[in-house]
């Protein structure tokens, strides 16, 4: 079966799975899919990783917002992504109503990738870093999603990516969610992290900006309003409004409904991207 509808991709970072707002989220997944809006799911996992390889005796090794991925990392991301945040995500959804479908990468290569090539990244240094097992996205299994779509379920995926050839891959989740966004002609992406929005003051919830231009986005990177983990979400998803996609939304901290009420009046929730 053929999905007509441009479907909805959202993106939850490991914090949010792992958080007291998951429930809100996958009621408003249950009602999107009821009336008929397809929802991609996208999931993180990074501070459950981080956690992992501290337990695990291995020292996490973070460069510009991105993990560098040796063969002992790449393992406990299999086991973190594809493990335990893909299934307790999937389980909240079930426990709300939907139907949920785990995959990650390797599954049917969903989501196929390359090795990153080395790079010079913002916040680190000036040579090119090798970051091991570390992918890009060159393209989604269609046909596959729009089975799943078209019966009714609801795609989740873990942020690895996979080759033919059987590779393995470490992608960040902004990087697989906008991704997708594109691949899929996606009407909206929203990206649903740890605070409520785009924040004037990182230090004050209320201080949300509703919306935010690509110039004005650069401004507050260059102003340092803007930091850390919010620069590559912010650059990747400029970069997917170029691409075609029409809006990205990023918000946190959900109540049941906000999700439909962002889509219907965007930057009313969280903070609305605009080229
Ligand atoms: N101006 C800002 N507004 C909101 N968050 C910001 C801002 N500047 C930096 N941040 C940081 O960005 C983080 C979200 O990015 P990230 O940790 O990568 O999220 P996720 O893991 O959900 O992808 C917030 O927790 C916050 O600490
Ligand atoms: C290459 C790379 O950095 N991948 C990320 C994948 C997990 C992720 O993106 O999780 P959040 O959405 O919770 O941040 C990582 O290793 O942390």
């Amino acid at each position: 079966m053929a999905v007509s509808q441009a479907p909805i991709v959202l993106k939850l970072g490991g914090d949010v799975v792992a958080g007291p707002y998951l429930g809100a989220i996958a009621t408003d997944v249950v009602a999107l899919a009821r009336s008929g809006t397809p929802v991609v799911l996208v999931h993180g996992g990074g501070p459950q990783a981080t956690a992992l390889q501290k337990q695990l005796g291995q020292t996490p090794n973070i460069v510009g917002g991105r993990r560098i991925t040796d063969q002992a990392t790449l393992d406990v991301m299999k086991m973190t992504l594809a493990g335990k945040v893909n299934v307790d995500l999937c389980a909240a959804l079930v426990a709300a109503g939907a139907r949920p479908v785990g995959l990650h990468g390797a599954s049917s290569c969903v989501i196929r990738a390359v090795k990153r090539p080395p790079l010079v990244v913002s916040g680190g240094g000036p040579d090119p870093i090798d970051f091991g097992f570390v992918g890009d996205v060159t393209g989604l299994h269609h046909e596959l999603l729009s089975l799943l779509l078209g019966a009714g379920y609801v795609p989740v995926l873990a942020c690895l990516g996979a080759d033919e050839a059987g590779n393995v891959y470490n992608i960040n989740a902004d990087v697989v969610a906008n991704q997708s966004a594109i691949a899929l002609g996606a009407r909206s992406l929203f990206l649903v992290t740890d605070v409520p929005a785009v924040l004037r003051d990182v230090a004050d919830p209320t201080s949300r900006i509703p919306r935010l231009s690509l110039a004005d986005g650069k401004k507050a990177i260059a102003d340092g309003v803007v930091t850390k983990g919010m620069i590559p979400k912010l650059e990747e998803s400029f970069a997917a409004i170029a691409a075609g996609v029409r809006a990205v939304h990023i918000v946190g901290r959900l109540q049941p409904g906000d999700l439909a009420r962002e889509a219907a009046e965007p930057g009313s929730v969280g903070t609305v991207l605009v080229p």
